[in-house]
């Protein structure tokens, strides 16, 4: 999978690049993270690559020449047609889905601007998406970026130990995670559900199953809606609201 970002802060994107297993799957040749700075297509002397808005108002806004040039060099350097994203809040929602048709392209370039915002003469004529990590404001889309990157890269075989991680993932499921222990059996007071040192692998899965329907009942309802429940999903579930008294 490759990344080409347009950053005035390439360090930044070390985050990803530098840590953990998207470090690894750098270093192991699973994705590729190119990071271009508009800085360094900048045609005053003065390297500037935002200016007044038109129209007034507080704050900068990046100029269109530094960011054109700048795609033109990640689009020479990213396969053929990868799609240009850009990180914003008036973009559509990342979700789960989202990630994985990212993941279905091979390649994106993501664009995370800074200042107030970017020439609206770059969405109509560079952009393809734009895209939101959700309805806040951030000083730079580079953090919206990498999470791009990272739940991009969990796709990628090989990137986790195993698939099965990406796919027990949450939201691959459309579920909500079961809740997780490790040792020891019990600390402060607080024991390890029984059923997990049961080793009976149908009772585990089956408890798994029950608490990641009970979790996104009560808190992301907004899941289930469109999900039509098995036979054994509907009784797990009505199981746990009877014994959380719902
Ligand atoms: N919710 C989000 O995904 C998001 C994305 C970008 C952002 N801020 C950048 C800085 C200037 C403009 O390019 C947009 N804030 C929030």
């Amino acid at each position: 999978m490759y990344f080409g970002v347009i950053t005035l802060f390439p360090e930044m994107i070390d985050a990803v690049t530098k840590f953990g297993v998207t470090r690894r799957a750098c270093e192991n040749g699973l994705i590729k993270v190119d990071c271009i700075n508009p800085r360094d297509y900048t045609e005053d002397k003065f390297g500037n690559v935002d200016d007044k808005p038109y129209g007034g108002g507080p704050g900068m806004l990046m100029q269109v020449q530094p960011l054109r040039d700048a795609l033109r060099v990640a689009r020479s350097q990213a396969p053929k047609d990868t799609k240009v994203v850009c990180m914003s809040p008036q973009g559509v929602q990342l979700n789960h889905s989202l990630v994985t048709d990212i993941h279905s392209w091979g390649s994106v370039i993501l664009i995370a601007g800074r200042y107030e915002g970017i020439d609206e003469r770059v969405l109509q004529k560079e952009v393809d998406l734009e895209v939101s990590v959700g309805d806040y404001v951030l000083s730079g889309g580079e953090l919206p970026a990498m999470c791009i990157i990272d739940a991009v890269s969990r796709m990628v075989p090989g990137v986790l130990g195993n698939i099965q991680n990406a796919q027990e993932d949450s939201f691959a499921q459309g579920l909500l995670h079961f809740p997780q222990y490790t040792r020891p059996e019990e600390i402060d007071g607080m024991r390890v559900p029984e059923v997990l040192m049961s080793g009976n692998h149908e009772k585990i899965r089956n408890w798994r199953l029950q608490q990641c329907l009970g979790r996104t009942y009560e808190r992301r309802p907004d899941l289930l809606k469109n999900r039509v429940l098995t036979k054994l999903e509907r009784k797990l579930l009505d199981e746990y609201l009877q014994e959380h008294d719902f």
